[in-house]
């Protein structure tokens, strides 16, 4: 492994992540965690809330067999792995279509821990929001989770990661989510993350969020769509109607089809590059 590596710097409504370019993985070999958390240290690294390696499906285990050519290596700021990551993938995708890596005027599969996904590309490679298939939903038990003195019902939605989803009186409830959420280990016994959801309007909702292995963020992608279909089915909203979830970090917009595919757009921006020995 080399000591010096490039890196790119990129964010989702304000997901932000640390990219890693290692085409056949030469360059990190394993990805160990403490790698990961100093890349992801706000103060004494380049700081995210995760970090995306860049690397061919046929350079990493996770990959063999799926019908994409570039895997998402997702890991989570305390080093930990994640099968998914919604926001990530549009930036992953941004990457690929600005290095001329893929051609952003089709469809850009990615492979993921979680099977391949979809990428739309609504302008060019260098802007314009980013649609992505985000697969079929698996809506689960009733669950509980409880911060501080509270405690909510919550539904449990699989987006290919875990989530439970929260209606709160008012986004403050949850207070400053210092402290990760309890819930029941029975139930997330690989941990969950957790959305705590408010109405704003007719398919229209606003939620913040608890990440697993991330702590408070300011956006998550499969959140989101975990909240829109929990939105929609306390909603019986038809199939296809289009909800607008707002977060701290910006506004994704979400839709369960027909076919019952969850389709997530939004925006996708890379701001640095360049070398570092972290
Ligand atoms: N921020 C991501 C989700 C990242 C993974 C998550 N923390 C987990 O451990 O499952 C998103 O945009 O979906």
């Amino acid at each position: 492994m080399s000591d010096s590596y490039a890196f790119l710097k990129g964010h989702g409504t304000e997901n932000d992540f640390v990219l890693l370019p290692d085409d056949d993985g030469s360059v990190h070999g394993d990805l160990d965690a403490g790698r990961v958390r100093a890349l992801c240290d706000r103060r004494a690294g380049i700081g995210g809330d995760g970090v995306l390696r860049v690397i061919r499906t046929t350079a990493l285990e996770a990959g063999r067999g799926q019908p994409a050519e570039w895997f998402m290596d997702y890991r989570n700021a305390d080093g930990s792995l994640s099968e998914m990551c919604g926001n990530g993938i549009r930036v992953f995708g941004r990457h690929l279509a600005l290095a001329g890596l893929v051609d952003p005027t089709g469809p850009v599969p990615v492979a993921t821990r979680d099977g391949v996904k979809t990428l739309t590309f609504a302008g060019g490679a260098a802007d314009g929001e980013i649609t992505v298939d985000m697969g079929v939903p698996k809506v689960l038990e009733e669950t509980e989770v409880a911060v501080g003195a509270g405690s909510w019902p919550a539904l449990h939605v699989d987006m290919g990661n875990p989530h439970a989803v929260a209606w709160v009186e008012d986004l403050a409830d949850a207070g400053p989510l210092l402290d990760a959420p309890t819930y029941d280990t029975r139930v997330y016994p690989d941990g969950v993350n957790v959305e705590f959801v408010v109405r704003r309007g007719p398919a229209h909702v606003a939620m913040r969020v608890h990440e697993r292995g991330s702590g408070e963020t300011r956006s998550c992608g499969t959140g989101a769509c975990a909240v829109m279909v929990a939105a929609a089915l306390a909603d019986d909203a038809p199939r296809d109607t289009d909800y607008r979830i707002d977060l701290p970090g910006g506004t994704l917009r979400i839709r369960w089809t027909a076919d019952d595919r969850v389709l997530m757009t939004g925006p996708a921006v890379l701001v640095a590059e360049g070398t570092t020995s972290l």
